[in-house]
């Protein structure tokens, strides 16, 4: 089935913005069988995610207290299994704070246009559905609603903890690598980076975590083929930044962070090294404000993994537990701080960021990294740009600082890549741009208003 006509609404807000250089195509539905985005809405979220955050959550969500919230959450599943239309969200008590009332427009803003068109769960774009499902799930919790029994539950804590502990075997090692990086040479950002780039492939929301790999160290295998399965690598540009702010006595640095578990913890590697390097005065982790896409992660997750590294055994894990007490002196002294923002948690494009944050970086940041698949469909819009467009012309244009993308493709969208790279990628594997086999790591220099 194509997407409906005029359905091409990629750009929710008619912001004053920054856009991408290029004319802005189509964005992706979820409603053609065979596809990923198809698969996932109309099967994977509800038959694997939703199916296991029950089982996860078994015991509270069959306590008589989580009456209403267990049928909040069978509606939503009954929902998203009919593909019924989508619907906005509860209305908000009259005395709900104003940043309750502000997020809950941002989010009508975001679904008006297509509540209007009386779409299903499948035929709005899929970037809009998916976010979607997770604000419908906070909503059956009453995550924000101090008189629900969900007051500030979180349904995936589970999986981050197992996340959390399986992370450690790989851990040890790759943190062993981490204070010996050359700090003026472009091998040591690059290696930092690309260790984050590709603790991107370890995500939870397609690979459930669970503790019994604590001792094992399967990242080293993924790094020996970080070259071999990255399909753009911009760390020239990378490195050349790094060194200009390291230059000038170093400069704000953000990770726009996405999974707990390794990947965080491979994103504190990475601010470990921006900081001991001298590249970042500062580093500013951008968080989820609420909790989403399984294991992303929020800044009760970012301490408690510090604290978690920061109390291992050292006689087992002595880099990993130098490593937690440093992060945590980096926490304390003001070197990392943590921000969360609802932008994160929302579908709407890059372009369309929201205030304060949109000038807070203009102002304040000198380089954010951008991490994983579903903040990079986001820098795209979720568009189906031409995989060989400039990410410079898409990106670059409009983001409001210098930015680096750190991403294994999950999904079938892209931008930036050489044919040849495509070809190669098609070549030696079917489901090349969805099974985190293979990476990009781009640079964009921003705009300047
Ligand atoms: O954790 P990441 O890298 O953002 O990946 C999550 C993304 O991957 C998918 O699971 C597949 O595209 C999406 O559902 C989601 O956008």
């Amino acid at each position: 089935m194509a997407p409906l006509a005029g359905s091409s609404t990629a750009s929710f807000q008619n912001t004053e913005n920054p856009k991408p250089k290029l004319p802005i195509p189509e964005p992706i539905y979820s409603n053609i069988p065979g596809t990923w985005a198809y698969d996932t809405m109309s099967r994977r979220v509800d038959e694997e995610i939703l199916q296991r955050t029950y089982e996860d959550n078994k015991d509270v969500l069959e306590r008589e207290d989580f009456g209403t919230i267990r049928s909040k959450f069978d509606a939503l599943r009954k929902d998203l299994q009919t593909s019924s239309k989508l619907q906005m969200l509860e209305e908000l008590p009259s005395d709900a704070s104003p940043e309750r009332k502000r997020e809950w427009q941002e989010w009508k803003t975001i679904l008006q246009p297509f509540l209007d068109r009386q779409d299903t769960w499948l035929t709005a774009p899929w970037m809009v559905t998916e976010f979607y499902v997770y604000r419908r799930l906070i909503e059956a919790i009453g995550f924000w609603d101090q008189d629900s029994p969900g007051y500030l539950y979180d349904p995936f804590v589970k999986q981050k903890r197992a996340g959390l502990e399986s992370s450690v075997g790989s851990a040890e090692a790759m943190l062993a690598k981490i204070p010996n990086l050359p700090k003026s040479s472009s091998e040591g950002i690059n290696l930092a980076a690309s260790i984050a780039l590709w603790g991107n492939k370890m995500d939870l929301s397609l690979w459930p975590a669970d503790a019994s790999h604590a001792t094992i160290d399967i990242f080293s295998t993924i790094l020996d083929k970080a070259q071999e399965n990255l399909l753009h690598d911009d760390s020239d540009k990378l490195a050349a930044h790094g060194e200009q702010l390291r230059q000038r006595g170093g400069g704000n640095v953000d990770i726009i962070v996405d999974n707990a578990g390794f990947e965080l913890i491979t994103d504190l590697a990475l601010a470990q090294f921006l900081v001991d390097s001298g590249i970042a005065s500062s580093v500013t982790f951008q968080l989820k404000s609420h909790p989403t896409f399984v294991s992303d992660a929020l800044e009760r997750d970012l301490l408690e993994h510090v604290e978690h590294y920061a109390n291992l055994d050292p006689s087992i894990y002595p880099n990993a537990r130098q490593s937690g007490e440093k992060w945590e002196t980096f926490l304390k002294d003001g070197k990392w701080k943590c921000n969360e923002d609802n932008f994160w948690v929302q579908a709407f494009a890059m372009w369309d960021m929201t205030e304060p944050l949109r000038t807070d970086l203009k102002e304040r940041c000198d380089l954010a990294f951008v991490k994983g698949d579903a903040n990079y469909r986001r820098l795209l819009g979720d568009c189906k740009w031409d995989m060989t467009a400039s990410f410079e012309d898409v990106v670059g244009a409009y983001f409001p600082c210098p930015v680096c993308a750190l991403r294994t493709l999950k999904a079938e969208i892209g931008c930036g890549m050489d044919a040849d790279q495509i070809e190669r990628a098609q070549s030696l594997d079917d489901n090349w741009q969805t099974n985190g086999r293979f990476g990009v790591l781009h640079f964009g220099s921003g705009a300047s208003n």
